[in-house]
């Protein structure tokens, strides 16, 4: 995207400019979403980069979770929330009417604030989308496929030898972990982090940021969270949204040390939010 110098308070996303970019995996242009007449959301274009960590930031209310759920198509399930604007995923619109929201959100993972283990083993937890998607052709397809899942969510060493207890007997720093190995398991390329860590004690917040970190070599991850710390700890990316708007995008880095918007600085340094 283009490096624009703008003003502070306009109404145009400043774009920083980026130097040796992944592809892009997402693309987002002019999307507005609407919770009935209000509009929470206003012309987001957004190009998110595979293979790093995109953090959104921003105050209360600014449309982050929106966003994040447009990507997913979870706002289908919202009765009064419209959705309109292009978004691709590899140059495929996915707000086709011809796209299934249910394969749409095995391609697209999504984590959400607290753990939500289904009230089922941890086993039958992993194994719940291969199962539903046909993934595995017998046993031992399903079983190679529920340990390497929760190699990758780093949790095997810990549930190897219980595979058969509920996935609610874990902890709750594991029940993320546990919820990242289901949504690995039926090889999503994207994955969405809702505050994933907010429910979490400091060990295991460190737990899941080291995860993160792992899961960017081989997914688009894009994380959603109201730690300016964890945001530069963890992302490659930044954006910041403002009551409905971009505001600023750009490598994180850049976003947290020289933020070129006045409401990106003042938020940053914690004058507002
Ligand atoms: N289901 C809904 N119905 C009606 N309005 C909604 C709904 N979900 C969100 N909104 C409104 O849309 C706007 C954006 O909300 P959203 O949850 O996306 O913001 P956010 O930046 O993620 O906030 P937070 O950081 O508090 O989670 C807010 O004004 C919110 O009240």
């Amino acid at each position: 995207m283009a490096d624009s110098a703008a003003p502070a308070h306009t109404a145009k996303t400043v774009y920083h400019s980026v130097a040796n970019t992944h592809p892009v995996k997402v693309a987002a242009s002019g999307v507005e979403v609407f919770y009935a007449d209000k509009q929470a959301l206003h012309g987001i274009n957004l190009d998110i980069q595979d293979r790093s960590v995109t953090a959104f930031i921003g105050p209360s209310g600014c449309g982050k979770s929106t966003f994040l759920r447009c990507i997913n198509r979870m706002n289908d399930t919202i009765d009064t929330a419209r959705v309109a604007g292009s978004i691709r995923i590899d140059d495929e619109e996915i707000n086709d009417r011809a796209v299934d929201p249910v394969l749409l959100r095995a391609r697209v993972g999504m984590v959400f604030q607290k753990p939500n283990p289904f009230p089922k083993s941890i086993y039958d937890n992993v194994a719940y989308g291969p199962r539903i998607h046909g993934l595995a052709s017998g046993k031992d397809e399903l079983d190679a496929i529920v340990e390497t899942s929760l190699k990758k969510a780093g949790l095997w060493d810990e549930v190897a030898d219980r595979l058969d207890q509920p996935g609610n007997s874990l902890s709750g720093g594991q029940q993320q972990r546990l919820v990242i190995a289901r949504a690995i398991a039926v090889n999503p390329e994207v994955i969405l982090m809702d505050e994933p860590c907010s429910a979490l004690d400091p060990i295991a917040t460190a737990r899941i940021e080291e995860l993160i970190d792992e899961l960017r070599e081989n997914y688009c991850l894009i994380i959603v969270t109201h730690s300016m710390a964890q945001a530069a700890r963890v992302s490659q990316m930044t954006a910041f949204f403002h009551l409905g708007h971009l505001v600023e995008y750009g490598p994180t880095e850049e976003i947290f040390t020289n933020p070129r918007d006045r409401r990106t600085q003042d938020y940053i340094t914690g004058r507002f939010g």
